[in-house]
């Protein structure tokens, strides 16, 4: 038994399949987070997992018991699992210190060193309308950790924060799994927020499971393009370019196409396992350049740290054959 057990979950609205057969589970204190473009049924899951929207199919057991949906509950949701909307909202007009009390099921110190955690012990005495979009946020949080959920589930939290508040949300969620012992789930579609925080990734398309795995799984060995696109730049070569890089690598790519990131082309005057380009273009992206170059049979791009290089050079490309991947 884990912690968060999904099971055949799947959600079918108004003759739409919104999820279909999601299966995968959590260990406590596993940081995981849902990944997958607009639309693909990561906000239904989490919400389906909270109790909150009733699965056509499947179950959810949450530390070994069901969590019923709410077709068969007066008030729905689960104790123990917290949801944080996109959407949540905060009363009007009242002081943040009242917003707390009113949910507040913890002693007068336990709030104090929630409320400390949450980074906003300094904004107790304001008006909710005298907050900004993080700061928000950061209370709404803390009025669901008042509850003491063990599970905690976010939706989207750094859509729409700006770097400093974001930053602010990153140290408040290591803060909350590590002294308040809470597992939490979120989603986000930005690999610089998934990538860095989670223990695993779990990848949605179109209401399917594509992958399931640590980030440097579904980053290094994608279950396809759209898992590898959805974590940063990448080079997909044709099977004339794949055979040509298999070819002077010794690789076996059984069919399948030649998935290699940015990094891990090297660009010299070296031809030794090298196949020859010339460089169409370089764009600067502040901590590195993106060079572009044509191969013999595709066009590719490399990431450097150095540019030395100007449209028109002749280079030779190798890769690191270790780090490439077929899909
Ligand atoms: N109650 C509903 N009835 C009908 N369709 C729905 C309902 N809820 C969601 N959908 C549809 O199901 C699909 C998945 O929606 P969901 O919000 O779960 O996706 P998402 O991956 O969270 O998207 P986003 O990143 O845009 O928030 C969308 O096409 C949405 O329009």
């Amino acid at each position: 038994m884990s912690f968060l057990d999904v099971t055949g979950i799947s959600v079918e609205e108004a003759g739409k399949t919104i999820l279909k057969n999601i299966s995968f589970t959590q260990e406590e204190f596993r940081k995981v987070a849902v990944a997958g473009e607009t639309g693909a049924g990561k906000s239904t899951l989490l919400k389906v997992i909270a109790g909150l929207v009733e699965p056509t199919t499947g179950s959810i057991l949450f530390e070994g018991e069901r969590v019923i949906g709410p077709a068969d509950k007066l008030v729905p949701g689960h104790p123990g699992i917290a949801y944080l909307s996109q959407h949540f909202e905060l009363p009007h007009s009242l002081r943040v210190e009242q917003v707390l009390k009113y949910a507040n099921a913890l002693s007068g110190e336990g709030a104090d060193f929630l409320y400390e955690i949450c980074r906003i012990d300094h904004l107790l005495s304001r008006r909710t309308n005298q907050l900004s979009g993080g700061e928000r946020q950061r209370i709404a949080l803390a009025r669901l950790l008042s509850t003491s959920p063990r599970l905690l589930l976010l939706d989207e939290p750094f859509s729409n924060l700006d770097t400093a508040h974001k930053s602010i949300l990153k140290e408040v969620l290591r803060d909350i799994s590590e002294a308040l012992d809470i597992t939490c789930t979120l989603i986000s579609h930005d690999p610089h927020d998934t990538l860095s925080w989670a223990d695993e990734l779990v990848v949605l398309k179109d209401g399917e499971l594509q992958q399931q795995g640590t980030p440097e799984q579904v980053y290094r060995q994608p279950a396809n393009e759209y898992t590898a696109a959805l974590f940063g730049g990448y080079n997909l070569l044709s099977d004339e370019g794949t055979s040509a890089f298999a070819t002077l690598y010794n690789l076996k790519p059984e069919g399948k196409s030649m998935l290699v990131r940015p990094e891990r082309l090297k660009l010299s005057a070296e031809s030794n396992k090298a196949l020859p380009g010339e460089v169409n273009s370089i764009h600067f992206f502040g901590s590195f350049y993106e060079v572009e170059v044509q191969l013999p049979h595709d066009v590719v791009k490399a990431k450097v740290w150095d540019n030395g290089f100007r449209a028109g050079d002749a280079v030779q490309v190798s890769l690191e054959p270790e780090s490439v991947w077929f899909v």
